[in-house]
């Protein structure tokens, strides 16, 4: 390979290649992560295939290879295996094979490196909106619409799994389609610090500066993740400082707020803090089914002919409530079980598929809150639940409350029988059989039973 001949030839190929892949992908995987990528050699079975940065080299290579592979084997078999190469590498190993002292990378190459690309699955259309992100979808929205500069820096924070990358994502994109002269820089905390690091090493820290100050609008993801790097943070003080001076957009997210970033610099926290701060609150019932609702409909797609029956998106809704990418893996576990078992979505497969993430998901109900809500219902003292007093209307309900803590806990007889006041194992065991038995006869009592439970459970 290397000659104008193959180039050509390689070119030819790659070009029906990409005519099969753009079928397969879709147009707009195609256009995100396919377009970007050159066919530079096959040699004994090996395709070579370009990509202008590790970022897409990374996703193409995990979510591609096997399409490219069998589109090249079939134009141009046999090709056993694909490997992906960046630019920077091409670059580096030019360098290594001249053995010469080591140089600064172009400025092309940083360039392209620099912006990782953005998951065409995150846009605007497909996130769902609800009470708890409902402003910073509608600040994310505003500062995609572009127009003069409201808040800056936007800066979006949230715990794990709510949507902040998705926003982030959101934002390029449309940023993009509207402004597509704009030059959006999107990239994690981690890549800036990365990218700093190597240009140090690189001595091109110059370049490194001008590159990000000439952006239009900058994007940090997870910037938590600098607050203790002393150098990283100086260098993002400066850019940010500079780019607001210039009156670009930056727009930042984070695990929490501003203030409460440890081991960040005071400046840099209220740098962070004089635009528009929002969050992403953890989601409620309602968003956690519309955003079920919304994957149910893609799944629909993926896998064709699967029966779901009534009720099973409202009880993941009410189990699963620790962040959407659970909710999101549930629900393709399902799917993917289901269509393997050539099987109708019930709610029993859903708690046989599910076990361990609704296990995972069930509240953690201490003993106390149990003892409390059950005294509080039956209107006698918490000091009885604890205390050795026997008449009928405290030792009912005490021993319902130990009824509810074998049921809603993880803890074993003699763990509850000390939080009861320090009673033996054998009087909670005695205590749980006889609500056991008295459940199945007396309905008023297993109503109170089942109220409490979703009372605690709330
Ligand atoms: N409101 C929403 N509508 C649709 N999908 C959502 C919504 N919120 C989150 N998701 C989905 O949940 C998954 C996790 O979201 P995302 O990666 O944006 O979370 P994050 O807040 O950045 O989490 P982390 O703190 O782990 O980086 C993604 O697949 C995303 O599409």
């Amino acid at each position: 390979m290397g000659n104008e001949t193959d180039l050509g030839e390689m070119d030819n190929i790659w070009g029906q290649a990409r005519e099969e892949l753009q079928k397969i992908v879709g147009t707009d995987s195609f256009a995100t992560w396919i377009e970007p990528l050159r066919l530079t050699g096959v040699d004994e079975g090996t395709a070579t295939i370009a990509c202008p940065t590790r970022f897409l080299s990374d996703w193409v290579s995990r979510h591609y290879s096997d399409d490219i592979l069998k589109v090249l084997d079939r134009l141009n078999g046999p090709v056993h295996r694909v490997s992906f190469e960046t630019r920077s590498q091409t670059s580096r190993q030019v360098a290594a094979a001249n053995s010469e002292p080591k140089r600064p990378a172009p400025r092309a190459a940083v360039d392209e490196e620099l912006t990782a690309p953005l998951d065409h699955r995150f846009t605007f259309d497909n996130f769902i909106v609800g009470k708890p992100n409902e402003l910073a979808h509608a600040a994310a929205r505003r500062v995609a619409e572009g127009g003069p500069v409201t808040f800056n820096p936007l800066f979006l924070y949230g715990g794990v799994g709510l949507g902040k990358t998705h926003l982030m994502h959101a934002i390029a994109r449309e940023i993009q389609i509207r402004q597509p002269e704009a030059k959006v820089l999107y990239l994690s905390a981690e890549q800036f610090m990365y990218r700093f690091v190597q240009a140090l090493r690189d001595r091109t820290v110059m370049d490194f500066k001008e590159l990000f100050r000439t952006v239009s609008v900058l994007m940090v993801d997870d910037v938590q993740f600098i607050a203790g790097k002393d150098s990283t943070q100086e260098e993002f003080f400066h850019t940010f400082n500079t780019l607001v001076d210039q009156g670009k957009q930056i727009i930042i997210s984070a695990d929490r707020a501003p203030g409460e970033i440890k081991d960040m610099e005071d400046r840099i926290k209220s740098r962070l803090q004089c635009g528009l701060v929002v969050d992403l609150h953890p989601t409620d019932y309602e968003l956690r089914l519309g955003i079920l609702q919304s994957k149910t409909d893609s799944f629909r797609v993926q896998y064709p002919g699967l029966q779901l029956a009534p009720g099973v998106l409202e009880f993941l809704a009410h189990r699963i409530t620790s962040n959407v990418r659970v909710l999101e893996g549930a629900l393709q576990r399902l799917f993917a079980f289901a269509s393997l078992m050539g099987r109708e979505i019930t709610l029993d497969m859903t708690q046989e598929c599910l076990a361990d993430i609704l296990r995972a998901n069930d509240r953690k109900v201490s003993i106390e809150e149990i003892q409390r809500k059950v005294a509080e219902h039956y209107n006698i003292r918490l000091s009885d639940m604890i205390g050795p007093k026997r008449v009928r209307t405290v030792a009912r309900p005490r021993q319902i409350a130990m009824y509810l803590s074998k049921q809603m806990t993880s803890r074993s007889l003699p763990e509850i029988g000390r939080r009861f006041g320090g009673r033996d194992h054998t009087t909670i065991m005695h205590g749980v059989r006889k609500i056991e038995e008295l459940r199945t006869a007396d309905r008023s009592l297993a109503e109170d039973i089942d109220l409490l439970r979703r009372l605690l459970e709330a």
